[in-house]
């Protein structure tokens, strides 16, 4: 039986369009590009320095899509061939970036020059041929909570006013200067001002995203088996790591730090709707994020310590965390972001999501993806001798 002709929210055909991913190679690239192959028409032009995350998409030619994406190797920053491939979509969604907390102040030139000037000319390329534009901004340019100069034990803390995070409204708080870390917030909240006032000059069709901590499967990498050994990824593969080796999971100055976690399926939805939904996802900003999956930093590694046990069957260490400080985790210049919860009203109202995977659940099926995919690895590299110096 044919398929149903698929419509948008307001009950019109959604017609077969071509974009231009950049960045379609990474962690949500990956999983935004398994969703179009998988359940839509649309085709895609995967532009990226590497492919290996949707290889499984470009092979083998049988494949039932085959021929709706196509990679192109090419690093944004210095290349002629992305005027013409901005040109050749319909839409263009900007995922490149440097990412990782990591880089912002070990590497804050890079960090600044990847998420602020490298993405100029994808604004510009598409202000000036009438293309459409989404680009992925971070949770992270809101910065600190207002909450967080209150007293620490002021009851106005508890005050959602003082903690929600909300598009058009919240100011974006950030560390002084030395405090390299905010160098990527920064330089995310110029190319936001950027891309919106593009919008008010020049009638650019922009949606901005602020994903807030996506996590799931081909999240970053595993140190020492898919990416440097010295390599330090984002929480989730931080912690896996640790788990996959036996080790104690580091919590930063404590692990007090609280997130707000959302499965990369639930979010992944919501980018689709924006992608198929323009007249109601142009000119705004949109929080991306599960409010309801709220914990610290430290409660985060109870609960994967405990998901972990059950996915391997390996018990728990006897001392499951240690403490380190931002200094000797992160170097100097660190600072963190105290609460992340998204005010969901916009999206919600403009295009009716809301995230529905609870963080147990989305753990036991990461860490099922993790262990089936490393464990042999971690055990083969463990049990190799090291080379004697
Ligand atoms: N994953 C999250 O929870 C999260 C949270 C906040 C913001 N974001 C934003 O979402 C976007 C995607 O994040 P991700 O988690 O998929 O990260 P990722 O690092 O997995 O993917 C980024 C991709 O961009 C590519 N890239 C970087 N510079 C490039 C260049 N000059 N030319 C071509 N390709 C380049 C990288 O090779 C990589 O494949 C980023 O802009 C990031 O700031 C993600
Ligand atoms: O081994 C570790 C690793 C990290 N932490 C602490 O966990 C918190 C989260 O860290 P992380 O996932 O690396 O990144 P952030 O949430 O701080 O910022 C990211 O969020 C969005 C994005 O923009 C892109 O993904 C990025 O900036 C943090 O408090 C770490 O200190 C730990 O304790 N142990």
């Amino acid at each position: 039986m044919a398929s149903a002709a698929r419509v948008d929210l307001d009950g019109n055909p959604i017609k077969a369009m071509t974009i231009c991913m950049i960045g379609a190679g990474g962690f949500i690239g990956s999983h935004l590009c398994e969703k179009l192959m998988a359940e839509t028409p649309h085709k895609v032009l995967a532009v990226d320095v590497y492919n290996d995350k949707i290889k499984h998409l470009l092979e083998p030619a049988s494949l039932p899509w085959a021929g709706r994406i196509q990679f192109h190797r090419i690093n944004i920053k210095n290349d002629s061939r992305l005027e013409g491939l901005i040109k050749m979509a319909d839409l263009t969604i900007n995922l490149a970036a440097i990412c990782t907390p990591a880089d912002y102040n070990t590497r804050p030139l890079d960090t600044i020059y990847s998420n602020f000037i490298d993405a100029l000319p994808v604004v510009k390329y598409c202000s000036e041929n009438n293309k459409r534009l989404i680009h992925f901004s971070t949770c992270e340019v809101y910065g600190k909570t207002i909450g967080s100069f209150l007293p620490k034990d002021s009851p106005m803390r508890q005050d959602p006013a003082y903690f929600i995070l909300k598009e058009d409204a919240s100011p974006c708080i950030f560390g002084s200067i030395e405090k390299q870390r905010w160098s990527y917030a920064c330089a995310k909240q110029l190319i936001e001002r950027l891309v919106y006032a593009e919008g008010a000059e020049n009638g650019l069709e922009f949606t901005i995203v602020r994903p807030f901590n996506w996590i799931g499967p081909r999240m970053d990498f595993i140190p020492g088996i898919d990416g440097p050994s010295e390599g330090v990824p984002r929480v989730l593969a931080c912690f896996s790591n640790n788990l996959l080796r036996g080790e104690p999971l580091k919590l930063v100055d404590g692990g007090q730090s609280q997130r707000t976690f959302v499965y990369i399926k639930d979010a992944i939805e919501a980018v689709l709707l924006m992608i198929e939904n323009p007249a109601r996802a142009n000119g705004h900003i949109f929080n991306v994020g599960n409010p309801n999956n709220e914990v610290t930093v430290r409660q985060l590694a109870e609960m994967m310590t405990e998901v972990y046990s059950k996915v391997s069957g390996e018990p728990a260490l006897e001392v499951p965390t240690i403490d380190v400080s931002s200094k000797e985790f992160y170097g100097e210049g660190y600072d963190d972001s105290d609460k992340r919860i998204p005010d969901m009203t916009i999206i919600n109202t403009q295009l009716g999501w809301n995230p529905k995977t609870s963080l147990w659940d989305l753990l036991e099926s990461t860490l099922t993806y993790q262990h089936r995919t490393y464990a042999e690895a971690i055990k083969q590299a463990i049990s190799k001798p090291i080379a004697s110096s």
